[in-house]
Formats: structure tokens, C-alpha cells, sequence
């Protein structure tokens, strides 16, 4: 089995417990369902950088990345470096994080907070709402185009904005509908743990332009970024390259500065 299908198997059981201990009509009673949803993706068109920063404490291809910070520090650093949205994961067992840390950012900034998590069930969905998050993340290799459909549509009905990630171009053509806002690419084939920006590079024609177009992975320079803006992306994910960092903020607000030279 590959870690992929291991992460979707470990989720299910989870997703199923959870369902069982916060029901669904318990998350509906959240004051955060109450709240606007500030849009990732007029955040990115209208911006000349779109940087999307992460917070990410482990992953299975680097298992410390930085253990030691403080989730709302991160994120208000984030927000004053003139990040467009921050990228919050939530899953713990293979990536150090939790819903606690979606809150814990809410609390803390008003730029757009994207679940970064495996969805592969509505409950997540409304999960996401109710916990405070902007933007749901759809990984096109984990789902059917049903799901995909299923899934946007419940989250546009949360007035959530859809990122949507593919790794190739069969992804991508099964999962192009309107009820998405964002395209990305993710460079990690997350099977393998391979990065390249080629992947975002070949895929770009393909992406029609009523997308804004992300690239995810790997992204470690401004060179990288001005050269994936001939592309036509709008939107860069970048998590390593500020969190192994002591000062996540301090390290994007550098990075920022040296982009808009
Ligand atoms: O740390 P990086 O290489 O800058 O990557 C960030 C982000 O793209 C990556 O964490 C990611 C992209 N898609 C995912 C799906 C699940 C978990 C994590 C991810």
C-alpha cells in the first residue's frame, strides 16, 4: 500500500469516530458557521505576489520540520509579511497538526485560512466551517469526480472557496467543474515524494483561465516563483521554506520584499 492509501484508510476510521463523539448538528452550532468566509482566491488575483504560507510542523517525507513555534505567532507573522492566505494542516497522525490549530489561527488573523486535510467525507466539510477556515483543499488523487462535485458544491454552499489539486493531467481533466475557484499543482507526487516544477509547468495550458492557478511544493526561491509566473500562476503554496525557519513571518516578509524588488 502506498502512503497515500494509507492516509485515506487511517482517515476513514478516524472521520467515522468523530462523527460519533461531535455529531454533525453539534458542528452546526459553531458561531463560526455564522461567520463570512474571506475569499483565497480574490486574495491571489488581486495580488502581485500570492503567497500562500503553511504551517506545517512534520510531514512523511521530513519527519521535523520545526516542532517548537506557536501556531498563532506563525500566523500573525504571516499576516503582516503580506501573505494572501495561510495554509493550516489539520491532520495529525502524519503531519503534527489538528483542528485546534485552525482555531488557535482564526483566533489570531483575518487573511483567508485554508484546511489543509485529506478530505474524503462531507463531515470534514462542515468540519472546516465550523472550525473557522476560508478554503477547503481537494486532492483529485484521493477522489472520484462524483466526490469532487459532491464535495465543492457543499463547501460553495458554506460560501467556502474549493482549491482543488491535481498532480497530472488525468486529474485534471476528471476533476475540471465550476463549482472549483482554484487549480493546484502539486510538485510532491505525493505517492512517491518526488518534487518537481515541471509538474506545474507542463500542466499550466491545461488549466482553462476561469481558474487562478496555484503551484504547491518545493518552492524555495523567487527565481522559482517569477519563472512560474510566466506560466500564469497566481498562487504559490510554500511550507518547509518558512517553517524550518525560527521566525516563519520574518522569513515570508523577506521573501515578500525580495519578490516585489
Ligand atoms: O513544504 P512545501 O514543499 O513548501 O509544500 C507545502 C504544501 O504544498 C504541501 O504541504 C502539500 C501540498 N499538498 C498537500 C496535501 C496534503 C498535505 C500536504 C500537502
Amino acid at each position: 500500500m502506498n502512503i497515500l492509501d494509507k492516509i485515506v484508510a487511517d482517515k476513514r476510521k478516524e472521520v467515522d469516530l468523530k462523527r460519533s463523539l461531535i455529531t454533525p448538528s453539534q458542528l452546526e452550532q459553531s458561531v463560526l458557521m455564522e461567520r463570512t468566509s474571506a475569499s483565497l482566491a480574490t486574495a491571489l488575483r488581486n495580488s502581485t505576489t500570492g503567497i500562500i504560507a503553511e504551517h506545517k510542523r512534520r510531514s512523511p517525507s521530513k519527519s521535523v520540520i520545526n516542532q517548537g513555534l506557536n501556531v498563532q505567532d506563525v500566523a500573525t507573522g504571516y499576516e503582516m509579511a503580506g501573505v494572501c492566505g495561510m495554509s493550516v494542516l489539520t491532520d495529525g497522525k502524519y503531519f503534527g497538526g489538528s483542528l485546534d490549530d485552525l482555531i488557535l489561527a482564526r483566533a489570531a488573523v483575518n487573511i483567508p485560512l485554508l484546511r489543509k486535510e485529506f478530505i474524503i467525507d462531507e463531515y470534514q466539510i462542515l468540519e472546516a466551517k465550523a472550525h473557522g477556515a476560508d478554503v477547503i483543499l481537494l486532492i483529485a488523487a484521493i477522489l472520484d469526480r462524483k466526490e469532487i462535485k459532491t464535495f465543492s458544491e457543499m463547501a460553495k454552499s458554506f460560501g467556502l472557496d474549493v482549491l482543488l489539486e491535481v498532480h497530472n493531467e488525468e486529474e485534471l481533466q476528471k476533476s475540471i467543474m465550476p463549482s472549483l475557484d482554484m487549480l493546484g499543482v502539486n510538485n510532491r507526487n505525493l505517492k512517491t515524494f518526488e518534487v518537481s516544477l515541471e509538474t506545474s509547468k507542463s500542466l499550466s495550458e491545461q488549466i482553462p483561465s476561469d481558474f487562478v492557478k496555484v503551484s504547491e511544493s518545493g518552492i524555495s526561491s523567487v527565481e522559482a516563483i517569477k519563472d512560474l509566473q510566466t506560466y500564469g500562476y497566481q498562487g504559490f503554496l510554500i511550507g518547509e521554506n518558512f517553517m524550518k525557519t525560527d521566525d516563519p513571518g520574518k522569513s515570508a516578509k523577506e521573501f515578500i520584499n525580495e519578490l516585489n524588488r
